[in-house]
């Protein structure tokens, strides 16, 4: 028997429609996959369809970026129901890390020689997450880009830009496992996976299923590091940079003096610190290709 799949499909992410995806999803798997389309109407439809779908097909596929692949993976954590990803967002960090090609087409393919693989999940003050959260700069730029008029590579690239001349550097104290670390940062990523999206690298060696986070700092670089970090960030060499440091745990607590800005899978959120931070192993069933 052909399992079914329920598609969810984010119409904005990304640059929006894709030409001719029903037509060539039904060419590919056509005889071998029945496949169920949902279109989201609203920020938060995409995890309501897809809690409806649990234990009634054999695995929801989320078309979208990483805002939409946390949606569907929020409410399948901790089901049977696994989650395959087709990217089409600005960013695919998760799509990106997976190994997921890029070209619609080839993604179609590779989602239907994949195979089921439990992944780890976090949650951060009870809030799911699954690719990379984080404290400070590009969680200030995550909250700047949701209140853009416009959205896109160029406007994130803008009010990264303008970020940068206007964002200070805040002290955090971090807690685990019976110890402690000060240290003042211009960011702080908690990293499941290893990359933020568009193969910018934060973690280039974390793992989705090592049972651990990595926390990812950097440090209080001089305002002149920028290209430099830049360079590191999108050539996976981000770890050897002196202004970088990472620790690998289960749990973690941060805390700051001052209020801070937080995002969820690159998503502006609205979390208030300190964050206690939790992995969950194996807690959600993946299509990927070994
Ligand atoms: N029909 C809709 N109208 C408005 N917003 C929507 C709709 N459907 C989903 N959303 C929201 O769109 C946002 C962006 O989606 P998504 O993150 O998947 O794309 P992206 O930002 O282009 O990609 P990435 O996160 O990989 O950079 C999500 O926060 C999601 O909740």
């Amino acid at each position: 028997m052909q399992p079914n799949y329920l598609i969810i499909y984010n119409p904005i992410a990304g640059k929006g429609k894709v030409d001719g995806l029903k037509k060539m999803i039904k060419k590919a798997w056509e005889g071998k996959i029945n496949c169920k389309w949902k279109k989201t109407k609203y920020a938060g439809h995409a995890s309501l369809i897809a809690r409806k779908a649990i234990g009634k097909v054999d695995a929801v596929i989320a078309v979208g970026g990483d805002g939409t692949v946390n949606e569907v993976a929020a409410v399948l954590a901790g089901s049977d129901t696994p989650l395959g990803i087709l990217p089409k967002g600005s960013g695919n960090g998760l799509a990106r890390h997976l190994g997921i090609p890029m070209t619609m087409p080839h993604a179609i393919e590779w989602m239907a020689a994949a195979e089921v693989t439990p992944v780890d999940t976090i949650e951060v003050n009870g809030q799911f997450f699954i690719n990379v959260a984080g404290i400070g700069f590009d969680a200030y730029v995550a909250h700047q880009f949701a209140k853009a008029s416009t959205r896109g590579l160029a406007t994130y690239i803008k009010e990264t830009l303008s970020a940068y001349f206007t964002y200070h550097k805040k002290n955090y104290l971090l807690k685990w496992e019976g110890q402690q670390l000060e240290v003042k940062a211009l960011l702080i990523s908690i990293a499941n996976s290893s990359q933020f999206g568009n193969d910018a690298y934060i973690a280039p060696h974390a793992s989705l299923s090592d049972g651990l986070v990595d926390v990812s700092i950097i440090k209080d670089c001089p305002f002149w590091y920028a290209p430099a970090m830049g360079y590191r960030l999108f050539s996976k060499t981000i770890h050897k940079s002196r202004f970088y440091s990472t620790f690998q745990v289960s749990s973690v607590e941060i805390s700051c003096q001052e209020n801070e800005f937080v995002h969820l899978d690159g998503e502006a959120s609205e979390l208030q610190l300190p964050l206690d931070i939790q992995l969950h192993k194996n807690n959600l069933k993946m299509l990927c290709c070994p």
